[in-house]
């Protein structure tokens, strides 16, 4: 239920100011501030409220354009002792609306890499998330890591009660440095239920645009937000055994095209993101085949379903998210999406299915499986994913035409790709993969490893993320009427 208007009026003449505590909204009247005489924002970006030795204080994230970046807004004044109870009694309302349901003054393991992406994550950290965390009464462990595999180190060790919530800032390698820390943990199991949450400053950022949307992962300070406000979500993990030694897999697996333009366009770091299309170009006008032997424990292959169940599943998500953001006020923290569905639940009504390991046995280009619908900012390729299905989605690129690839790119973006006949795609509760010989690489959420054979295991539920809205935030549909993809030819077992 939305809280009734309420109303608070402090001071007097050209310094009064007004608060409105509107339904979902509040709104801000304060005819003496030049730059904002009056603001208007969303409970959701409401940091904090309280009267404090006779200050009233208010903080905020707000925006000049919807579109636009959040700017931190702290305002504060004095309160008469008249007005005390008044004030007091607001705060209070303001909080309790801005909280539903979700706990105060979170206990943060903070990671900052200096040295990802531009390497601007130290100033970009202490100028728009430092003073956030701090607006929100966040009690904040900082390290800025100094080595690579500092932060798994530390994670391995980590107090588990003494943090709600670890939060990165770095790119998708320190996530994967963070789960991997965890395998190692002495309470393993209790350590994967600590939500973890991104700040985007790293190359490749897959899990701040899956969780955050494509616009808002532009912007560090509503993953800052997230950090305050997301609510625990279950993510699958994907458990990969290689040599007999198990690591943790958060987003991806690629070979061939796809892993040679991440892991072999190391020296074009320089150009951002964009190193990764200018790898896929050089690929593809290598055009190597990839010669590897894959298996896949098939859950099913439908394309259309696919698509179908992942919309079914978001709008459950987003019905689950509004409840609990209407809920009760509450300082308990516990509440989540919901228990992972078992995966053999999951496709239980699909009799079809044949849960029997079956062998691609054409030519490839790559291969490409993971969790989490964008790839990097540029590429959907796993646009059907969802969080706790209790499968992985594998894609298997047949050799085709450079036409037809470079056709490809156009829509990567949209996750066209989806679509092409040679783009072979599968919900899966397991893959294998035995390369024929060890040229080249094998990717692992970025992370380079070597091509041998390996194993990849969904492990349901395993992990947990932070997230306001309880869904991956993408946009892809079935295509509209008219423009009709043609039907995918199966890849024989
Ligand atoms: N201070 C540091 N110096 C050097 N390397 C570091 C430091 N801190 C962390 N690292 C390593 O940097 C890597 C950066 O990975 P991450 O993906 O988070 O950022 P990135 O900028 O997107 O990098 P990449 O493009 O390589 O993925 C991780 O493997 C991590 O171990």
């Amino acid at each position: 239920m939305s809280p009734p208007t309420t109303t608070l009026a402090l001071g007097e003449g050209a310094n009064a100011s007004k608060f409105t505590l509107d339904g979902d909204t509040l709104r801000v009247e304060r005819a003496a501030d030049n730059k904002w005489p009056q603001v208007q924002v969303p409970l959701r970006d409401v940091l904090w409220a309280a009267v404090d030795n006779g200050v009233f204080e208010l903080s905020a994230l707000a925006k000049r354009k919807p579109k636009g970046m959040y700017i931190l807004l702290n305002m504060s004044g004095p309160v008469t002792d008249a007005d005390l109870p008044s004030a007091t009694a607001f705060a209070d309302a303001l909080m309790a609306a801005a909280y539903p349901a979700l706990q105060r003054q979170r206990r943060l393991k903070v990671f900052v890499n200096p040295k990802s992406g531009p390497g601007k994550a130290v100033g970009l950290y202490r100028k728009k998330i430092e003073p956030i965390f701090r607006a929100a009464r966040c009690d904040v462990d900082l390290t800025f890591t100094s080595y690579g595999k500092q932060a798994q180190e530390m994670v391995e060790k980590l107090p588990l009660d003494r943090y709600d919530a670890i939060v990165i800032m770095s790119g998708d390698g320190l996530i994967h440095e963070v789960f991997n820390g965890f395998l190692a943990h002495a309470e393993p199991s209790r350590a994967f239920r600590t939500p973890v949450t991104p700040i985007p400053s790293g190359s490749g950022n897959a899990l701040a645009i899956n969780l955050l949307g494509l616009d808002d992962a532009k912007d560090i300070s509503a993953a800052a937000l997230n950090a305050i406000k997301g609510r625990p979500m279950s993510t699958d993990l994907l458990s990969l055994t290689q040599g007999g030694k198990e690591y943790m897999s958060f987003m991806s697996q690629s070979l061939g095209l796809i892993a040679d333009l991440d892991l072999g366009t190391e020296h074009l770091r320089f150009m951002g993101g964009q190193r990764f299309l200018v790898g896929f170009i050089y690929g593809l006008i290598r055009h190597r085949s990839c010669p590897v032997k894959v298996s896949i424990k098939v859950a099913h292959a439908d394309k259309r379903k696919m698509v179908q169940d992942m919309k079914a599943a978001h709008e459950q998500a987003q019905a689950t998210y509004a409840a609990l953001a209407q809920g009760p006020a509450s300082e308990d923290g516990a509440a989540a999406f919901g228990a992972p569905p078992d995966p053999k639940l999951a496709d239980a009504s699909d009799e079809e299915e044949d849960p029997e390991w079956v062998t691609f046995d054409r030519p490839l280009v790559y291969l490409f499986a993971g969790k989490g619908p964008y790839v990097s900012s540029d590429v959907l390729q796993f646009p059907v994913s969802l969080p706790t299905d209790g499968l992985i989605d594998v894609t298997v690129q047949e050799r085709t035409t450079r036409t037809a690839m470079f056709k490809a790119i156009d829509g990567s973006q949209r996750g066209d790709h989806y679509w092409m006949d040679t783009q072979h795609y599968y919900k899966a509760y397991a893959y294998r993969v035995e390369p024929a010989d060890s040229k080249g690489w094998l990717s692992v959420d970025g992370e380079a490893f070597p091509l041998e054979p390996y194993e990849v295991e969904v492990r349901p539920g395993l992990g947990t993320l932070l997230s306001m809205y309880g869904c991956y935030q993408l946009d892809f549909d079935l295509p509209k009427k008219g423009k009709q993809p043609a039907p995918r030819p199966q890849a024989a077992p």
